[in-house]
């Protein structure tokens, strides 16, 4: 489906109380996590209500794939992966992970999961007083795995995850990256089928994530490892996830394949994490000058995909020719999402209503999305 993007406001919520907006049926492989209807509320306490912080939660987790799940503060991300390893308790609703019924486990049955589902934290969580070969080596110990076997699954972990040659580092002597490292090796050292990852890269300088995140993406494909993380970065998302599910007011309010929902979103939510994603690629003196609203006079700062093989030229002299406008090309990229090509070209034309809305009638007429990022 191919629905273009309305540069209509949309009120604030307004989607917010559907049924998530998604394009893209999930692809055939089985699922190895499967929300279905999962609701979570936090009893009240004596000073405050009860919180429902997820509603009616359906989601699912492909073999294989890496799926992002986007949301503010409190939107209720670290809830629901928690769930997934029986750290909280869902209040209703069925989660299924690696064909067990996660929300009919007791405590014994949930100690017995958790072995084929690994975790990495924001903060890293490992033990000061343990090198790095301890720390990995920590789970398969506390399993009764026999000694001479934990030396021959901790060194080849290390040795994935680049760090081979400190293995007898305590983790005060390693650099964030290289503690994210060694916790990434810790929760491969069970072969989980599944990694939780809860903000990883959170606490990282940008090309520190951006290794990290690689390091997911082989860890991904060479194990065959279903991944699932929580972020409140777009850029994490972009750079590392197959599917997105974006979760606000603890619901998931538009859901499908990266690609799909950077080229097209659909719900403001999905769109004001966009635009915070093209404001930090923006010039900051520019951004310093861009309004949310429109007044007499103003530019309309507007974000143009182009999608495959579609030219950008053409479109925009086109647009310049038919409605006599000037556009201002503020910034051109072409970026690459799950390997497919995208285009992004932000460029200002006149933002009186009219015009604005003939232009953006004739970009998606031609088959791009576009959306309005401010005003100048
Ligand atoms: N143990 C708890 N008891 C009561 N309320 C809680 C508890 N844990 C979380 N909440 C509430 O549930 C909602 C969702 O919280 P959650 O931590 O899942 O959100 P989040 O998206 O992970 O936020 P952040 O990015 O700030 O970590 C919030 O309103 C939060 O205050």
């Amino acid at each position: 489906m191919n629905a273009p993007l309305s540069i209509a406001p949309q009120p604030a919520g307004a989607a917010g109380a559907q049924a998530p907006v998604t394009d893209a049926p999930v692809p055939h492989a089985p699922a190895v996590i499967r929300f279905e209807r999962i609701e979570k509320t936090y009893p009240a306490r004596a000073a405050s209500g009860a919180v429902a912080a997820l509603q009616d939660v359906n989601l699912t987790v492909p073999e294989g794939a890496i799926v992002g799940v986007i949301g503010r503060s409190g939107a209720g991300k670290s809830t629901l992966i928690r769930l997934v390893n029986g750290l909280e308790r869902a209040t209703s609703g069925r989660l299924i992970v690696d064909g067990t019924e996660i929300t009919a486990l007791d405590e014994g049955g949930l100690r017995a999961a958790r072995r084929s589902i690994g975790m990495i934290f924001q903060h890293f969580n490992l033990l000061a007083r343990r090198t790095a070969f301890g720390n990995v080596a920590l789970p398969l110990e506390i399993a009764g795995v026999p000694s001479r076997e934990i030396k021959a699954r901790v060194e080849p972990l290390l040795d994935l995850v680049g760090l081979g040659d400190k293995r007898d580092r305590y983790p005060a002597e390693l650099s964030g990256g290289q503690k994210q490292r060694v916790g990434i090796a810790r929760a491969l050292a069970m072969r989980p089928r599944v990694l939780l990852s809860d903000e990883a890269t959170s606490a990282l300088d940008p090309e520190t994530t951006n290794q990290i995140l690689a390091l997911l993406r082989k860890v991904n494909a060479e194990l065959n490892l279903t991944v699932l993380l929580i972020t409140h970065e777009m850029a994490v998302i972009k750079s590392v996830a197959d599917r997105v599910a974006v979760l606000d007011g603890g619901r998931i309010v538009e859901e499908g394949r990266t690609f799909e929902i950077f080229a097209r979103p659909r719900h403001p939510t999905t769109r004001s994490f966009l635009s915070a994603l093209t404001g930090a690629t923006l010039p900051a003196y520019f951004v310093d000058r861009l309004k949310p609203d429109y007044t007499p006079g103003a530019e309309a700062v507007l974000r143009i995909v182009f999608t495959g093989a579609h030219a950008t030229d053409p479109v925009l002299s086109r647009v310049a020719r038919d409605l006599g406008i000037d556009i201002n090309i503020i910034q051109a990229q072409v970026d690459d999402i799950a390997g497919e090509p995208f285009g992004v070209i932000v460029v200002s034309v006149p933002g009186d209503p009219q015009t604005l809305s003939g232009v953006v009638a004739t970009v998606e007429g031609l088959g791009h999305a576009t959306e309005v990022v401010g005003y100048v």
